[in-house]
């Protein structure tokens, strides 16, 4: 098999007709090799002493895992030299991180889920990573504020994620199709292994945590409700179930094999429309599930159609097969 590595790839995006600009290129560039330190940690695991508890929080109000912490910081420091950026904003960081006077700064906006998955970091089930690229406004000339990076979904440029499963795979789009890369640890490339990835429009597959079933709205409770019916309720098919507590595994499922993901809001939080982020697991999920002809929605509205209010908002994520997608979102309008 003649093996295009992530390099090749993205310069013959790049020849192509204004498809992937250098800078932007060369972003994804770094946001790989960062990846790939973050997969050797992660599968060093108890060796390198990087599992359990940071004993520190984050503006979530989330204990942080000390993989989550490392990751941060692995991500920073990768980017804040490369030239491409001009902030950037963390799942563990309250506000936004403005490259230091004198690094060379360039036009993009970074946010970035360092490390998805944390309750499975201990109990060896796949974690990832999640960014998203959104364009600074060239009106702004000194550091960027939280405001700047208050864009809808649909102004990003470039999304992606990193699952280290029992592969480690970089997943990206920069609008024209998703493309799937393993990472081969022998000479430590990304190599082109799921171009072009598409998700089927119609499944037979649900991802949801059952245990907060009695905190659903009631569009979530009749549509899990017809799922688990199966061939004896209206939608006259049998239905299988997974949950693995990483949205970048079960994104991943998807993409190859189709499902509809759901993180419905519940009562346990009325004030919170959701427990997944807006920003940095909502829109770039969105955006890679869009361009693999799937369809993506907070039950209401298109998620990237979202104008966001705030860095660290969360929104309610129903994701995946379209058929199944349209359907628990028509069950809410
Ligand atoms: O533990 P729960 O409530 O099932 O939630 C699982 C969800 O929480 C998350 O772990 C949240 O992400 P973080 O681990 O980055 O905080 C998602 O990856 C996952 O889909
Ligand atoms: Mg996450
Ligand atoms: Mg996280």
């Amino acid at each position: 098999m003649s093996r295009t590595s992530l390099s090749r790839f993205l310069i013959e995006q790049q020849r192509k007709a204004g498809t992937l600009p250098p800078d932007l290129r060369h972003l994804i560039e770094t946001v790989a090799r960062a990846c790939k330190a973050i997969s050797h940690s992660v599968n060093k695991g108890a060796l390198a002493g990087i599992l359990g508890e940071a004993g520190t929080g984050n503006v979530q109000g989330e204990a942080q895992k000390k993989l989550d912490v490392i990751a941060n910081d692995v991500l920073l420091e990768a980017n804040e030299w490369g030239g491409n950026l001009a902030a950037m904003a963390s799942e563990e960081m309250e506000l936004p991180y403005s490259i230091p006077d004198g690094l060379p700064r360039g036009r993009y906006l970074m946010l970035f889920d360092p490390l998805d998955g944390s309750s499975n970091i201990d109990v060896n089930i796949s974690v990832g990573t999640i960014f998203s690229v959104l364009e600074c406004d060239e009106s702004v000339t000194g550091h960027p504020t939280e405001a700047d990076f208050l864009q809808p979904g649909t102004r990003q440029v470039a999304a992606g994620y990193t699952v280290y499963g029992p592969q480690t795979m970089l997943v990206l789009t920069f609008g024209n199709g998703v493309y799937g890369f393993t990472l081969d640890r022998e000479n430590g490339s990304f190599v082109l292994t799921h171009p072009e990835m598409k998700i089927p429009e119609s499944t037979g597959e649900f991802a949801i945590n059952m245990s907060n079933m009695r905190h659903w709205e009631a569009p979530v409770q009749r549509y899990v409700g017809e799922l688990l019916a199966g061939k004896t309720g209206p939608l006259a098919k049998d239905y299988n179930m997974r949950w693995v507590a990483s949205m970048v595994a079960e994104v991943h499922r998807i993409l190859v094999r189709g499902g509809v993901f759901m993180y419905p809001k519940d009562a346990r939080n009325p004030a919170k429309p959701g427990k997944l982020r807006l920003m940095y697991e909502g829109n770039p999920m969105a955006f890679i599930v869009e361009q693999a002809g799937g369809m993506a929605t907070n039950g209401h509205q298109r998620i990237l159609d979202i104008q966001p209010a705030a860095l660290h908002e969360r929104v309610a994520v129903f994701l995946g097969s379209k058929e199944e997608v349209a359907r628990v979102t028509a069950y809410h309008n």
